[in-house]
């Protein structure tokens, strides 16, 4: 070791560690609370250990004395979403906030690694507010869905057993493995667009009935009793039927009625 006080040069990774940890966990919080789609599942982070430093210096080949710029993931965090699609959307909110500066995007997704791994990084610089001033931290943002996750825990675990010698199979095999895990991702999107679709589908035709209903009420209000009974009857037929044709048809007459009633005419 060269004569750094090392933790003392830790101390800014842990503060980014533990401020980045807060607003993203605050973000989803936000959303929740505002009942809004909350694309972060969980957060993760920590900071990498000394002798792990040491490590990834030597195997870079970095300097010592260039630490901070030669290895970008001292401070870490790991941001798990449901869904690849939400992996997008976050990755959208770290590039538009103002309090970090995006340096680069590693897609480990589209190009995934010859392990298999997948994961989306975004090398950020992040400045803490120190006593003596400003100071800017380069943090490890990994986004990852909770398969690549899965995946990619098991695989890390694995390769610290073996001290990274994973025999040819079991490599092979953690590669078909990533795979499946990208099939599941891949399913589980398909459900849930099929649930969207679903919802927003059911949301449109409720649309209809509310509105169907509403003026069927407003004909009561202007004392088209006899009409309204019979527009009331109409409904009940075709939605006993499920005949959205049916309603939808029924939905402008109804209107239309509406409209001469309040208009004080006649058919
Ligand atoms: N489990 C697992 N994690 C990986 C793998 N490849 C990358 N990672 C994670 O992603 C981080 C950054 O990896 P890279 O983008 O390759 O960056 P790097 O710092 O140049 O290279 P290494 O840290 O040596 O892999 C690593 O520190 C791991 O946390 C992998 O094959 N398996
Ligand atoms: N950005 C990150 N956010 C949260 N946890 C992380 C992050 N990067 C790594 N980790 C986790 O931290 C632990 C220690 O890993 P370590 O810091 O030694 O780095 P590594 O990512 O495995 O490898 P490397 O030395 O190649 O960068 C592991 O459990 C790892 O999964």
């Amino acid at each position: 070791m060269d004569g750094r006080d090392w933790n003392k040069f830790l101390l800014p990774y842990q503060q980014a560690v533990e401020e980045l940890k807060i607003k993203y966990k605050g973000l989803r919080t936000e959303l929740k609370a505002r009942d809004e789609y909350a694309p972060i599942e969980f957060v993760t982070g920590r900071v990498k250990k000394i002798s792990s430093i040491l490590e990834k210096a030597k195997r870079l080949n970095v300097p010592l004395d260039q630490i901070e710029t030669g290895i970008e993931d001292i401070a870490g965090i790991r941001i798990m979403c449901q869904f690849v699609e939400d992996i997008h959307r976050v990755a959208d909110l770290v590039r538009m906030r103002k309090d970090m500066k995006v340096v680069y995007e590693k897609d480990y997704i589209t190009h995934y690694k010859e392990s298999g791994y997948r994961s989306y990084h975004i090398i950020v610089e992040y400045p803490i507010q120190t006593s003596i001033g400003s100071m800017p931290v380069l943090a490890e943002i990994q986004i990852r869905t909770l398969a690549m996750n899965f995946w990619a825990t098991i695989e890390h675990s694995l390769n610290y057993k073996y001290k990274e010698k994973l025999p040819e199979d079991v490599k092979e095999r953690l590669f078909k493995a990533a795979e499946a895990a990208s099939k599941l991702d891949e399913e589980m999107s398909k459900i849930r667009q099929e649930i969207v679709d679903a919802q927003q589908d059911f949301e449109g035709k409720s649309g209809i009935v509310r509105k169907v209903l509403n003026d069927i009420q407003g004909l009561y209000f202007f004392r088209r009793v006899r009409e309204a009974a019979q527009f009331q009857l109409r409904f009940n037929e075709l939605w006993e039927q499920e005949d959205m044709w049916g309603l939808a048809e029924l939905s402008g007459e109804v209107q239309e009625a509406l409209q001469r009633a309040r208009k004080g005419t006649s058919e």
